[in-house]
């Protein structure tokens, strides 16, 4: 059993420096390819031992320390009563919004087992097949609501800020829900056996800091609090969130995810004493051999004095990556951090 990640995670020395990288199991790989032409990404989401083939794919192939649960973010979302889409080339849908009280009180609290069955089922097959730490995940509330709100993915957020400031109360009545479901959808990962848990916050970024402190901070805080009766570590990576890292840091994670925008040893300087997760800019990894080796370097001597890294790309893979370069960087990283 190689524990190297969840060492790092607990701000223990470790032989190496571990990494994953976020979105790891995906496009980019032709073994995901092949799998994916048979079915829908939601038909892949909901085929266990699918999800399970996929997951374990970056492992054997470029080496991870750590694997992540092939799912989505909005399959919660998918649970609480949305229709969710996903169209080529467009990412996901939601036919129906979310934008008003009468809409928001729709929305349901799944039971984790029954509506997300096969989540948890994924879990306890991979538990039985790998040998590196298994990382669960959900969605940040402010994330997830973004979604139901814009119908999909958006450049400006309009109609997200829009009811954020002119209707708050159902601004937060739609958090809570989202936050209801989240807490106990984590909590069924950690008990199918997840070894550690990330929230993905990918359009936290938007917010200034002070709405950040009001309209999405304190959910994360809550769901974090109602996961430590489980003892395993917790990361929070709030994208675009450099200038949201003081507050990041009292979300109460273990672990903080970074993205590439900011300077890890700055970031850990900032931090204390908690472990940080990333942050080289996922296109680096385009990078000639002898410069994307000597940015890895640089970023592991800037992330010496941390209390624990994990190296990971300071957000998802993107999937027209060589899947030679991502193993050349897991390489790289495994050859410069030994000890
Ligand atoms: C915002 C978000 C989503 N999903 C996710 C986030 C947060 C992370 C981030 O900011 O990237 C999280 C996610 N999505 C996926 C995973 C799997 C685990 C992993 O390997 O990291 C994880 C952790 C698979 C996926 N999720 C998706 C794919 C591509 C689907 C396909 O095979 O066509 C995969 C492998 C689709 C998806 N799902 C989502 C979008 C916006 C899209 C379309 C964009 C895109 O195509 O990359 C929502």
């Amino acid at each position: 059993m190689n524990d190297t990640f969840l060492k790092a995670c607990r701000g223990e020395k470790t032989d190496y420096t571990p990494i994953w990288m976020m979105r790891q199991a995906g496009r980019y790989l032709p073994e995901y390819q092949k799998v994916r032409g048979n079915v829908t990404f939601l038909e892949l989401c909901k085929s266990p031992e699918l999800c399970v083939e996929v997951t374990l794919q970056p492992i054997d192939i470029l080496n991870m320390d750590a694997a992540i649960l092939f799912s989505d973010i909005l399959i919660l979302m998918e649970a609480m009563g949305a229709t969710l889409e996903f169209h080529e080339g467009r990412g996901p849908v939601f036919p129906k919004t979310y934008r008003n009280r009468q809409e928001i009180e729709k929305l349901i609290l799944p039971d984790p087992d029954e509506a997300t069955g096969f989540v948890m089922e994924t879990i306890r097959l991979l538990r039985g097949e790998l040998k590196v730490p298994l990382i669960g995940f959900a969605g940040a509330p402010f994330t997830c609501a973004t979604y139901l709100i814009e119908g999909g993915s958006s450049k400006v957020f309009w109609e997200t800020k829009k009811m954020m400031f002119t209707r708050p109360d159902d601004f937060h009545l739609l958090m809570e829900k989202i936050t209801d479901a989240t807490v106990l959808y984590l909590q069924a990962q950690a008990r199918a056996g997840a070894q550690a848990l990330q929230i993905f916050d990918s359009w936290a970024g938007i917010l200034a800091p002070c709405d950040f402190a009001v309209f999405a901070l304190p959910y994360v805080q809550k769901i974090i609090q109602e996961l430590q009766q489980f003892d395993i570590p917790i990361i929070y990576f709030a994208n675009n969130g450099a200038t949201l890292l003081d507050l990041s840091v009292s979300s109460g994670a273990d672990v903080i995810g970074l993205d590439w925008r900011i300077n890890i040893g700055d970031a850990i300087r900032r931090v204390g004493r908690k472990a940080v997760q990333g942050n080289i800019d996922p296109f680096a990894l385009l990078l000639p051999k002898q410069e994307l080796k000597a940015r890895i370097a640089r970023l592991l001597d800037d992330a010496k004095n941390a209390h624990g890294h994990i190296f990971n790309l300071g957000h998802g893979i993107h999937q027209f990556t060589p899947p030679e370069q991502a193993k050349l960087a897991v390489d790289l990283v495994h050859e410069l951090s030994s000890r």
